[in-house]
């Protein structure tokens, strides 16, 4: 028997007229077979060099178990104290890795507003931490949800990665090891109201828009609109809500890996419709990494990639590793000094010599 938890009540979805951007659906029972799988990549490849946001369907969990994952995720968040709470704070600047919490007021937006985020990170291997009493009882569901996400939809995400540059189908496979050391993790978030005068100074935004700095990011689809992407037009356009669908998009590392063929996405998160605001957002994520040790350089020898052109940040010789790509964007993220960008609306930092931007 499942141990029991109570249930979160989602909100219902929007009824106000959003501008949505049209993002294709991959199905994943069309993996089956290796023509399904060719042209899948084609359409993922198509995707990535548009909108960069996709979404997956029959992804292998059933909306129950969808629904259970939802419930557990919001543990951490209503069934632990704050004094506990703080016990179990993560240290990412000090230590560039995301695990346990990331409490309230962490990461400025703008205008000395911070955010009013909770997150709780969980590193795939379940053990690697301690938990909130609360969330003990569900560590070995947790542990198969990330196995769940790691085998049965990262993987073949990038057997689709790696067929659309021609490569080896488990080039992108091979550098994911489930049991190496890597920082891929499960993230629960929750974001709770904020003051008129925050809404204000901030100009609504709730999560400056940034990159992901991993190689592929699972969303599980929530109904509270608030995600937006920005459209190569220059608009951000909503994230629209599709039941246990996913919702993916690929960060820095893959950008790096690939030699600029498949571009992270600038996203933001922003005050929801009015129809939504006293709703709770609750979101689920599985954030992945390839191995701590890999060196972030183009796979030259892609076909696809030397007929379009490999596109580098910076030269091999001056490229970082993940464990030092990821130490630097995850101690950074939130709370580092920020100059003015260079586009209208942006701010940047340095990270390991390459810029890296912020959008509001
Ligand atoms: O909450 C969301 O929908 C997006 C959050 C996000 O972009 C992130 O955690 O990197
Ligand atoms: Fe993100």
């Amino acid at each position: 028997m499942a141990t029991e938890v109570l249930h979160f009540t989602a909100a219902p979805p929007t009824k106000e007229a959003l501008e949505y951007a049209d993002l294709i659906v991959i199905d994943f029972e069309e993996c089956a077979t290796v023509d399904g799988r060719v042209r899948l990549s084609r359409r993922v490849r198509d995707a990535m060099s548009n909108v960069g946001f996709f979404y997956v369907i029959n992804h292998g969990y059933s909306q129950d178990q969808t629904d259970r994952i939802f419930d557990v995720a919001d543990i951490p968040f209503t069934r632990v104290e704050p004094e506990e709470k703080q016990l179990y704070a993560g240290r990412m600047k000090e230590t560039g890795s995301h695990q346990g919490y990331k409490l309230r007021n962490y990461w400025h937006i703008d205008s000395g507003v911070y955010d009013q985020v909770e997150a709780y990170n969980i590193n795939r291997d379940v053990t690697k931490k301690q938990h909130p009493v609360a969330l003990r009882p569900f560590l070995s569901e947790l542990e198969a949800f990330g196995r769940h996400n790691h085998f049965n939809v990262l993987f073949p995400l990038l057997r689709l990665f790696a067929l659309g540059l021609e490569l080896p189908e488990d080039t992108f496979v091979d550098i994911h090891g489930y049991r190496s050391v890597s920082e891929t993790f499960i993230r629960f978030m929750k974001y709770y109201p904020r003051s008129q005068e925050e809404e204000i100074k901030t100009g609504n935004v709730w999560l400056k828009g940034h990159t992901d700095f991993g190689t592929v990011t699972l969303l599980y689809s929530q109904p509270v609109s608030a995600l937006q992407i920005l459209s190569p037009d220059g608009k951000w356009r909503w994230i629209r809500h599709i039941d246990n669908a996913l919702v993916i998009n690929t960060g820095d590392a893959m950008e790096f890996l690939s030699g600029g063929f498949y571009k992270p996405t600038i996203h933001r998160v922003i005050q929801p419709p009015r129809d939504q605001r006293n709703w709770a957002r609750l979101s689920v994520f599985y954030f992945a990494l390839p191995d701590d040790k890999v060196k972030l350089i183009p796979f030259t020898e892609s076909p696809a990639l030397q007929r379009t052109g490999i596109i580098r940040r910076c030269e091999d010789d001056d490229a970082p590793t993940m464990e030092e790509w990821r130490k630097g964007r995850t101690s950074a993220f939130g709370t580092s000094l920020l100059a003015k960008g260079t586009q209208e609306g942006t701010q940047e930092e340095v990270i390991g010599g390459l810029v890296v931007k912020h959008y509001l």
